[in-house]
């Protein structure tokens, strides 16, 4: 929301026109001594003050964003010969509002080097309520026409495209030939009609423009902006102007239009609009076009022409009332922008591209936490794995530790099987040797001291091939169940020694103490020595029957 821009600027004076005129002008304030009356204006420009300087106030901002977008309109408003047109048109020697917006517009544009531009303009008249084009002469009585793409426009007016500033003004110059101009008491060339100069901007936008698959450039978004520079006819009271027949017409005409006008602006400076009233847009052709301008969508600026002479302060005063109100009329300017159909679909394919990179972003998050979880199940897993494993590893060990005891205690048994063996081969060698054998055994005629001395010295080899390097002595001989008995004995010591003993390797080669093998096959406290005379087939009975030979044999040995 912005209001109009509004200024005031006083013609040159004659001096004694200065001498009496009544008002005073202080910074932006013009008032009347001694008068209620005081009006207070966004700029006041004094007679000396160039056009130059009146167009840099305002206009200039208007036309840089007309070259953006944004619509924009200045008009200048005033009785007759306040200095409108020398406002607006100028001269050669001081350049008006709209020279200096035309080159002003091509001089933004040639800077904005990356946007194309294409500028048409139009210039048209009203003139007794009909709107004259006057660029073209048989233009005439052209009508209003509204619509969506097009807004409020005039059907059938001329819009040259224009390149350059001075054609631009060429035109203008062309154009200026049509228009009706009289002579009046008041000015000799008094503008009989509104003029309407208009500048459209047709703007692509290159940061719309897409390359289609065979590389052609094509945009898809054009803005499309108007720029009004409206010079209006003044106000006129017959009496003044002297006006009669075509003139008087003229004047009347002229007075309606510009009646309407300020009867829109009072009405929009009220409130109207926005409280839902009736503005009078429609009562005349120049509020109809300028509709846009007064309270719609454009930046706006009134320049109101004054003359400060004494013989005009009604008409001053009438001019500053209107300008007075139009100060509290807002406008909503915005860009405009048109797309075409295939514009509209392809801005829509890039705004759902740009959705779809974006939920794909979002998603690529979700499934970044999702792997993240997963890596940290799949570690947890591992290292359960290797838990596992090392228990295992354990088990295995543990299970190797028990295989090796359990063959130890077979080598232990079949190591005492061989030592039976190997004594009853020697004994049937000796036996043979001496040919003598005892029938009967006596233990009791033996005493251990003659034992001992024929007590044989037996090297034992282990069946697995292993050499035994320990010598062992044989126990005095004893009935099979009295040896039975004593090794328990002794086994119960050696299994404390054997308890405390080192099983490592060294071990091994160590030829197993017999009577310590007895107890393995006979002790039944042992289960796993009984589950191992099991496992390795040795019959105790046999055992008993081998060592009953043995004894025989060793006693016919020695008898
Ligand atoms: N600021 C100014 N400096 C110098 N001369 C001016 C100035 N304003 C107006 N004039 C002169 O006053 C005369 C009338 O001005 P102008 O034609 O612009 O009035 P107008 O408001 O357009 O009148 P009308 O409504 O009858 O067309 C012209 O000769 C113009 O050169």
């Amino acid at each position: 929301m912005e209001r109009i821009h509004v200024s005031v600027r006083a013609r040159p004076l004659s001096p004694e026109d200065a001498k009496t005129s009544p008002w005073r002008i202080s910074g932006n304030s013009i008032f009347i001594p001694n008068h209620s009356s005081k009006f207070e204006f966004d700029r006041i420009f004094g007679e000396d003050c160039p056009t130059q300087e009146v167009y840099q106030a305002r206009t200039k901002d208007i036309v840089a964003a007309a070259v953006r977008g944004f619509n924009g309109t200045v008009f200048a408003y005033g009785q007759t010969n306040s200095g409108k047109t020398h406002t607006m048109r100028g001269s050669a020697a001081e350049p008006g509002v709209i020279p200096l917006s035309v080159y002003d517009l091509f001089d933004t544009i040639e800077k904005e080097k990356d946007r194309e531009f294409l500028l048409r303009m139009s210039y048209m008249e009203i003139y007794n309520e009909e709107i004259n084009d006057l660029l073209v002469p048989e233009h005439l009585r052209l009508q209003i026409h509204e619509n969506l793409e097009r807004g409020i426009h005039v059907a059938g007016l001329q819009e040259e495209i224009v390149a350059s500033p001075e054609q631009v003004l060429e035109l203008m110059e062309s154009g200026e030939s049509h228009r009706h101009i009289g002579e009046t008491n008041m000015n000799v060339y008094s503008s009989r009609s509104h003029t309407i100069f208009r500048m459209q901007k047709r703007k692509t936008e290159s940061g719309d423009k897409h390359e289609d698959e065979g590389g052609h450039t094509s945009c898809d978004a054009v803005r499309v902006s108007v720029l009004n520079l409206v010079d209006l006819a003044g106000s006129e009271r017959a009496a003044k102007t002297g006006a009669e027949g075509v003139r008087l017409k003229e004047g009347s005409h002229i007075n309606k239009s510009l009646m309407t006008l300020g009867t829109v602006i009072k009405k929009l400076s009220e409130g109207a609009e926005s409280q839902g009233g009736h503005v009078p847009y429609r009562d005349s052709k120049l509020t109809r076009i300028l509709q846009p301008a007064l309270g719609g969508n454009s930046n706006t600026a009134i320049i109101c022409n004054i003359t400060l002479a004494q013989v005009h302060a009604d008409e001053t005063k009438s001019s500053l009332q209107f300008a007075s109100r139009a100060l509290r009329v807002t406008n909503h300017a915005h860009v405009n922008e048109i797309l075409t159909d295939a514009a509209l679909l392809k801005r829509q394919k890039k705004e759902i591209e740009e959705l779809r990179a974006k939920l794909q972003g979002s998603h690529s998050e979700y499934l970044e936490e999702e792997i993240l979880n997963l890596r940290n199940t799949l570690l947890q897993t591992e290292l359960e794995r290797e838990r596992i494993a090392l228990e295992l590893e354990e088990e295995k060990k543990a299970h190797a530790e028990r295989e090796r005891r359990l063959q130890e205690q077979a080598k232990k048994i079949e190591n005492l099987s061989t030592m039976v063996l190997y004594s009853s081969r020697d004994e049937n060698r000796d036996n043979i040797k001496k040919g003598k054998r005892r029938d009967t055994w006596c233990p009791g005629a033996l005493s251990r001291e003659t034992l001992g001395e024929a007590r044989p010295t037996i090297d034992v080899k282990g069946s697995a091939g292993k050499t035994a390097s320990s010598r062992h002595e044989m126990g005095p001989l004893l009935p099979f169940d009295e040896l039975v008995n004593e090794i328990e004995v002794g086994l119960d010591n050696s299994c404390k020694i054997e308890e405390d003993h080192d099983h490592g390797a060294q071990e091994d080669s160590i030829i197993p103490n017999p009577q310590s093998l007895m107890h393995v096959t006979s002790r039944r406290k042992a289960s796993t020595r009984n589950k191992t005379v099991a496992e390795v087939n040795i019959n105790p009975v046999e055992i008993h029957a081998a060592y009953d030979d043995l004894l025989i044999k060793f006693e016919n040995q020695i008898w």
